[in-house]
């Protein structure tokens, strides 16, 4: 009573109070990377919590104590306080206040995006391991790079970010890797995917990692995407035009397949706390790589045991977080030859006129090939090219001014001529496209 007192005179309420059980816990949510153990191990030290209920990607959750007393003692311990998880190094204040009641809402087991399909165990920890140990990151070559938010290896074809295709008539000296195509053998036996794939990217994400959200273009691979995840588990979202959000628990060693819709219309990507709304892409090429996604190390998984694959989230008090490891995706595609017919028009970029034909490098003859690769780089780069090659270099000064009077120098594609008065003593026959002495 003393307490309910204390409770009256601090919130200026009047008694009786029988909601004062329940509090919002702000800054003590999923989506500010805070776990239920680690906040229920601060929130029972006030007494014997009922429920706890975590929303997916809020920042703030809701506490039901089985008596008043132990909510007021909470609240009057807790809020405006910081707290410091030791394990994460995390500190962040909370802020409580009572609420009426909390209603947790059923929520409705969610479908899978149609066409996706997840396979469990797809690979044995032993093929995983052999797989993890055949990438050889320290062997850089062209064909792999680090991006912004990982770093990528491709096989069969190279990925170009620069405009979210492939060029179709350059594959690369090697193919998919043997032990690859074991594991694709094996998808096609089991019905998994009806076509061999032909390319293959291998992205690797550290923790806080992700790869934005995305449609693979649609006129550079056919229809089934799959991908094989390695090394840790993810929650991937899947998002329709529509806004309808959907996360997808990938474990590790799983095969996705993205087939259908859920290959040509909804975005994937993920591994994200930015809200996702306006993400969705409206083209069939790639979202550029944003910065204003937030990286996270945690992922919001279901706590149930036995995660079902054709059910992705059921209720929101049971999500909880899971650390996360550096996770390895093998992603396997076919090239398309010819445009995307699909049904999704408004996000095929094949329908929409987008696609980006590049010329055939066979088929140009050597005097467009000088005018696409050299002539046109130069006019590109000229304004740039210019203002940073002022200074003539000290070397070819020297051998200018060591030349006898009256000498013929060719400087054959002259820039801007920068030698062009560096010893009037000579003829100089300077040329480039522009100049011409
Ligand atoms: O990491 C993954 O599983 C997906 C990779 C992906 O979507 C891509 O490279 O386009
Ligand atoms: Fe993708």
């Amino acid at each position: 009573m003393v307490i309910r007192s204390a409770a009256v005179d601090m919130l200026g309420l009047t008694d009786p109070f029988p909601f004062l059980q329940s509090l919002v816990v702000a800054n003590g949510g999923l989506g500010n990377g805070v776990s239920r153990e680690r906040l229920l191990d601060v929130l029972k030290v006030y007494g014997m919590v009922e429920s706890l209920v975590m929303p997916p990607n809020k920042p703030y959750c809701f506490v039901t104590y089985s008596s008043p007393e132990a909510a007021i003692s909470a609240y009057s311990s807790l809020s405006g306080r910081d707290i410091l998880f030791v394990d994460t190094a995390q500190k962040i204040t909370l802020y409580l206040s009572f609420v009426d009641k909390v209603e947790v809402k059923e929520t409705s087991p969610v479908a899978l995006p149609p066409g996706l399909l997840i396979v469990e165990d797809f690979v044995s920890p032993e093929e995983e391991l052999v797989l993890l140990e055949n990438i050889h990151w320290e062997t850089e070559n062209d064909h792999q790079k680090s991006l912004k938010h990982r770093r990528v290896k491709h096989y069969g074809y190279e990925f170009r970010y620069d405009n979210n295709n492939v060029d179709k008539d350059q594959p690369l000296p090697e193919g998919l890797p043997a032990l690859c195509k074991i594991l694709l053998r094996r998808c096609l036996n089991q019905g998994l995917i009806k076509n061999m794939p032909d390319q293959l990217t291998i992205n690797q994400y550290e923790p806080g990692q992700g790869i934005p959200p995305h449609i693979d273009t649609h006129s550079a691979f056919e229809d089934e995407i799959t991908s094989l995840s390695l090394g840790s588990e993810i929650v991937m979202d899947f998002r329709h035009p529509d806004g309808t959000s959907v996360p997808v628990m990938v474990p590790q060693r799983s095969l996705l397949v993205m087939s259908g819709e859920s290959r040509y219309l909804w975005t994937h990507g993920g591994f994200t706390t930015a809200p996702i709304e306006n993400r969705s892409c409206k083209t069939a090429v790639k979202c550029a790589e944003k910065p204003r996604i937030t990286p996270r190390k945690l992922d919001v998984v279901q706590i149930s045991e036995g995660q079902k694959v054709e059910t992705v989230s059921r209720n929101a008090g049971e999500l909880t977080l899971s650390r996360r490891g550096t996770r390895t995706s093998f992603t396997f595609r076919k090239i398309r030859h010819g445009s995307c017919k699909c049904a999704y028009p408004s996000v095929c970029d094949s329908q929409q006129g987008l696609e980006k034909k590049s010329p055939r490098v066979s088929d140009l003859v050597p005097e467009s090939l000088e005018k696409e690769y050299v002539h046109k780089v130069y006019e590109d780069i000229a304004g740039h090219f210019s203002s940073t090659r002022h200074s003539p270099w000290p070397k070819v000064v020297d051998f200018l001014m060591s030349l006898s009077a009256g000498s013929l120098v060719a400087d054959v594609g002259c820039g801007n001529g920068k030698y062009i008065g560096v010893n009037k003593n000579l003829y100089m026959v300077s040329n480039s496209k522009k100049i011409i002495v």
